[in-house]
């Protein structure tokens, strides 16, 4: 069995995570790590955070002389905003001096943001939060509310991807579809694992120059108009065998695990697996992958509208997933708010810095769950201590498969 958690706050000192149950023998450092994470820095339209803070990893447990233990994996990501935030997210009780002070407008910035934050912004956690963990300032929820924390989800994927690599020869990317109204040409070519470089130099992470540019030009222009954007990432995985995740019953099912594993990151709200969408929209002779035999007589499908799932298991064709991230919710011409210590006044919610668009580093992170929820399936199929002896399992697991039936 396969868990993790994450923890940690956005402007806290560090984010930690660890995961549970990988076999020994993964090829993994802490420079690859920090791969992922730069990767998950990319993109035009980011905010000002990006720019400055470093994504400091230290591995604490699980890994030595660059391979895992099979003992959990715990490591710390350290936030380079801390030394400015150390009051205000103390772990401890601070001085109640420090509150006092916060009404002084020659007070230090960190202990001027010790005021309640009590306007809450609409669409993200405030409010509920506020509401339902009885606090009177928004700032505890946001903390932890804040994609900041897809960093730990990154660094664990990065480790999942070694895995499927490295025992199953499972490799995947992620990609820009659409930002705003922009988007690539539906019959742009879906880019493969060779493809990340190319990838990670565009400024949106798009397969499609001309989409490309569209996109930047949309990012622009919203920035311009003090707006934010959403839009449409899509993750690839090839190299999967037919038989990940289950039809028997409804959570072992592979698409609705991935479903809501992409749904779980920060201000995703659509999830479609294959032609999705497009495909309710269809006639059933043009909706499915009609299934013949190639010259060598291996079983193969016309098409993949299905997206690599079938049953809720993998078919063994390439996996394509793609989610919606809604706009980012700080919206520089500040949204109309509610202040909850006034009941008669009307607010503006506040607004200090935010990302215009976030799209491109929502794909690293989408690839990262992705990667996840393939290992804990791969797993769960082939088990192993090692390595070595998942392989085995997993090479054994597609010899039984009869010659008739492949
Ligand atoms: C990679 C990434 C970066 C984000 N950056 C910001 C940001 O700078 N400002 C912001 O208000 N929301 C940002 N968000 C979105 C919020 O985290 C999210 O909208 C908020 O938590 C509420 O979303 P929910 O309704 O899905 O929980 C970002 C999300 C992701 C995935
Ligand atoms: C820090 C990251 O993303 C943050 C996610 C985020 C949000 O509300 O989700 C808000 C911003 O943080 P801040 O309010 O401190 O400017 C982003 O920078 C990161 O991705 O590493």
């Amino acid at each position: 069995m396969l868990r993790w958690l994450t923890a940690g706050e956005s402007h806290g000192p560090a984010l930690a995570a660890t995961i549970e149950g990988l076999p020994a023998g993964i090829r993994v450092t802490s420079d690859d790590i920090a791969g992922a994470l730069a990767r998950r820095r990319l993109g035009y339209g980011r905010g000002a955070r990006q720019k400055f803070e470093q994504d400091a990893i230290e591995i604490i447990g699980g890994l030595r002389h660059g391979l895992t233990l099979g003992s959990p994996v715990a490591l710390r990501i350290g936030n380079s905003e801390w030394p400015r935030w150390q009051t205000v997210m103390s772990p401890d009780p601070v001085h109640a001096e420090a509150y006092a002070a916060s009404d002084d407008v020659n007070a230090p910035k960190e202990i001027a943001r010790n005021k309640p934050l009590t306007r809450p912004r609409p669409g993200h956690a405030d409010l509920v939060g506020m509401q339902k963990y009885a606090f009177e300032d928004a700032r505890p929820v946001l903390e932890r509310a804040s994609a900041r924390e897809t960093a730990a989800r990154v660094a664990l994927g990065a480790i999942a991807a070694a895995l499927l690599e490295q025992a199953y020869g499972i490799r995947l990317v992620s990609h820009t579809v659409a930002v705003g109204e922009a988007g690539v040409a539906d019959d742009a070519p879906v880019p493969g694992p060779d493809d990340v470089a190319a990838l990670d130099a565009d400024p949106v992470r798009a397969f499609d120059p001309a989409g490309s540019a569209a996109m930047v030009a949309e990012i622009d222009a919203a920035h311009k108009d003090g707006d934010t954007l959403g839009g449409v990432v899509e993750v690839v995985a090839v190299g999967l065998p037919p038989g990940l995740g289950s039809h028997v019953h409804w959570d072992r099912r592979l698409d609705a695990r991935l479903a809501a594993a992409l749904m779980g990151i920060q201000a995703i709200k659509g999830v479609e697996v294959g032609d999705g969408f497009r495909t309710a929209r269809r006639r059933g002779s043009a909706a499915h992958d009609e299934l013949e035999r190639d010259d060598q007589g291996r079983i193969v499908r016309r098409s993949n509208r299905a997206g690599g799932t079938e049953g809720g298991m993998s078919n063994g064709d390439t996996l394509r997933v793609r989610a919606a991230m809604k706009p980012i919710s700080t919206v520089p011409r500040a949204l109309d708010t509610v202040d909850v210590t006034d009941p008669d006044a009307q607010a503006t919610a506040i607004h200090q810095r935010s990302d215009v668009c976030a799209v491109p580093a929502a794909g690293v992170v989408a690839e990262a769950m992705v990667a996840l929820v393939l290992a804990e399936a791969c797993l769960e199929k082939f088990g192993g201590d090692s390595v070595a002896e998942t392989a085995r399992n997993y090479r054994a697991y597609l010899d039984a498969i009869p010659e008739a039936m492949r």
